[in-house]
């Protein structure tokens, strides 16, 4: 063996035991790990003996797979790196259609309703996103079989019997706020179980209590303490009741619906949440058996059955915050392109808010999504003046402003001419996050923690901005970034991936010029 040969080996022996302490890390078999790689078990295993020659592709993808970039290819020397950066060269109008994605809201909903299913589920098309990656992870850790497809797209889900609640992956978990949507299925699995607490982006305090109030009339009492919920499902229930909700939340109507579903008798809910998630969620639980009356309004009636056992195949429909982040790119670089598949029913206000505001826009005409419910629309912007709009722009529970899209509103006012109060009183860490727009040359003044003024039009300039903790306004920086003349560096963008997939080549695809880089 020659040196380089030599060298070359010791490198791949090197990067197998990486990998394989990554794999061990999040918990997956070799076999798992083959699977989100579309590979062999017998490659995984090969890869981390040494025994099999690794191109740049591989690579990228085994960091895909593991979550983390575990490896670089420097020098000729491998090595451990931390996270991920972009280098964005902003200031280039973008061209062409980009087609939105399936939604992480709706994805997580329909990962916890699997919960509830005898049978197999189907899941086509799911947004291939690290908060998805960790709900999965989670239901594996506790006996639950997840199995692509060969395409990547299809989720298979099949639920055993008996669940290994004491094998949960305690760090996915605390990782993803969604873990609270485990409750509604699992109290009808166990009279006692344990949940570790729910985590998610730093966007402020975020209570559950909502959600203890909805699942009470099931019979569930928590206790939180050392880190996880306490559950105990001991209250005698009543076959008919109604539920008041105290918050219109997305994820307390989806829990409520989940224990409604298998409670044997009509559960009412008032003050539902109609929104997008919740609406993929009332479909798949249509499949199940489970009639839903007053589908997308704020009174839903569950008539539940104890046991749901059926194969069902759903395809959740596309994201409206995908869309908006979409049509913000567009927006902010003056392009004129196409978002196709557009949820228009949860766009309309912000669209209405943007037509006053002077954009042009034409919609084609509407086509059903795949679950056969949703309205889908192609949205083709026209380079435009903006001017502020006259009123304060604000929130509401659906249907109003998504609360998700808010964000993106401010780097927009920062193009527009003219002052801009931007409203959030929903989250106490959000809009804080949007002064950050200032390092690209944008008048965002910080007025409280609920409310920035933005004055427009700026001239953008480039920066190097180190991500925030909140998905939305670490987008929000790579869009103002790509309206900013010459170069820019956005650091620690791995939150981005909680929500969106492919977002940097989608944007490339339309001209924008990002690269990927580690330190
Ligand atoms: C997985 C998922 O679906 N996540 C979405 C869901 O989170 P989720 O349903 O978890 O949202 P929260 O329950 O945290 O609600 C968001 C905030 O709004 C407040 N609040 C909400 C409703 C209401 O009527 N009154 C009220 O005060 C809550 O107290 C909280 O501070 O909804 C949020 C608000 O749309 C979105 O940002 C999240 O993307
Ligand atoms: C706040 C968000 O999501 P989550 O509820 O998953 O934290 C979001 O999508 O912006």
């Amino acid at each position: 063996m020659s040196l380089t040969e030599e060298a070359t080996s010791q490198s791949l022996r090197q990067i197998g035991g990486l990998v394989r302490d990554a794999r061990q890390h999040h918990g997956l078999t070799q076999a798992q790990l083959a699977e989100r790689l579309n590979t062999s078990q017998s490659a995984v295993a090969r890869i981390e003996q040494g025994n099999q020659n690794l191109t740049l592709e591989l690579l990228g993808r085994l960091s895909a797979a593991l979550e983390s970039e575990l490896i670089t290819v420097g020098a000729g020397t491998p090595g451990p790196v931390g996270p991920t950066h972009l280098r964005v060269v902003g200031g280039r109008p973008l061209q062409g259609r980009v087609i939105v994605k399936s939604s992480k809201n709706a994805a997580v909903a329909l990962l916890c309703a699997s919960l509830l299913n005898r049978g197999v589920s189907t899941l086509r098309n799911v947004a291939r996103i690290v908060e998805v990656e960790r709900i999965l992870d989670v239901l594996r850790s506790i006996g639950v079989s997840a199995t692509w497809d060969e395409t990547g797209r299809d989720l298979t889900i099949a639920v055993p019997d008996q669940l290994d609640l004491a094998a949960i992956d305690a760090d996915a978990a605390r990782r993803t706020r969604s873990i609270i949507m485990f409750l509604g299925p699992l109290l009808h699995r166990a009279q006692t179980f344990e949940l570790p607490y729910a985590g998610g982006c730093d966007l402020g305090t975020r209570t559950i209590e909502p959600h203890m109030i909805a699942l009470r009339p099931f019979g569930l009492d928590v206790e939180a303490h050392a880190g996880e919920y306490h559950a105990t499902v001991t209250a005698p229930v009543s076959r008919d009741r109604s539920i008041v909700l105290t918050e219109r939340g997305d994820t307390v109507t989806e829990n409520a619906l989940l224990a409604a579903a298998r409670h044997d008798g009509t559960t009412t809910i008032r003050n539902a949440s109609p929104n997008y998630m919740v609406q993929d969620l009332c479909l798949y639980l249509e499949q199940l058996g489970v009639r839903i009356d007053g589908f997308g309004t704020t009174t839903l009636v569950v008539h539940g059955r104890p046991v749901l056992d059926a194969d069902v195949d759903y395809t959740p429909s596309e994201d409206p915050v995908e869309a908006m982040s979409l049509l913000t790119a567009g927006i902010v670089t003056s392009s004129e392109v196409t978002v196709c598949r557009a949820p228009i029913e949860f766009l309309e206000i912000e669209l209405a808010i943007l037509g006053e505001m002077g954009l042009g826009y034409d919609l084609s005409a509407e086509y059903p999504a795949e679950n056969g419910r949703t309205r889908l629309v192609d949205i083709t912007l026209h380079p435009s003046q903006l001017r502020a709009p006259i009123d304060k722009v604000h929130p509401m529970p659906f249907p109003g402003l998504n609360i998700d899209n808010l964000p993106f509103f401010a780097v927009i006012a920062a193009t527009a001419t003219g002052s801009t109060l931007i409203h959030d009183w929903v989250y106490d860490n959000r809009a804080i996050h949007l002064s950050d727009l200032t390092r690209l040359g944008a008048d965002v003044r910080l007025l409280d923690p609920h409310r920035v003024l933005v004055e427009g039009p700026t001239r953008w300039s480039g920066a190097e901005i180190v991500c925030p903790p909140a998905l939305r306004p670490a987008v929000c920086l790579l869009l103002a970034m790509l309206a900013a003349k010459g170069p820019s560096v956005l650091r620690n963008v791995d939150i981005i991936a909680r929500g969106y997939e492919q977002l940097y080549e989608r944007l490339v695809e339309m001209g924008a010029q990002i690269e990927v880089f580690h330190d």
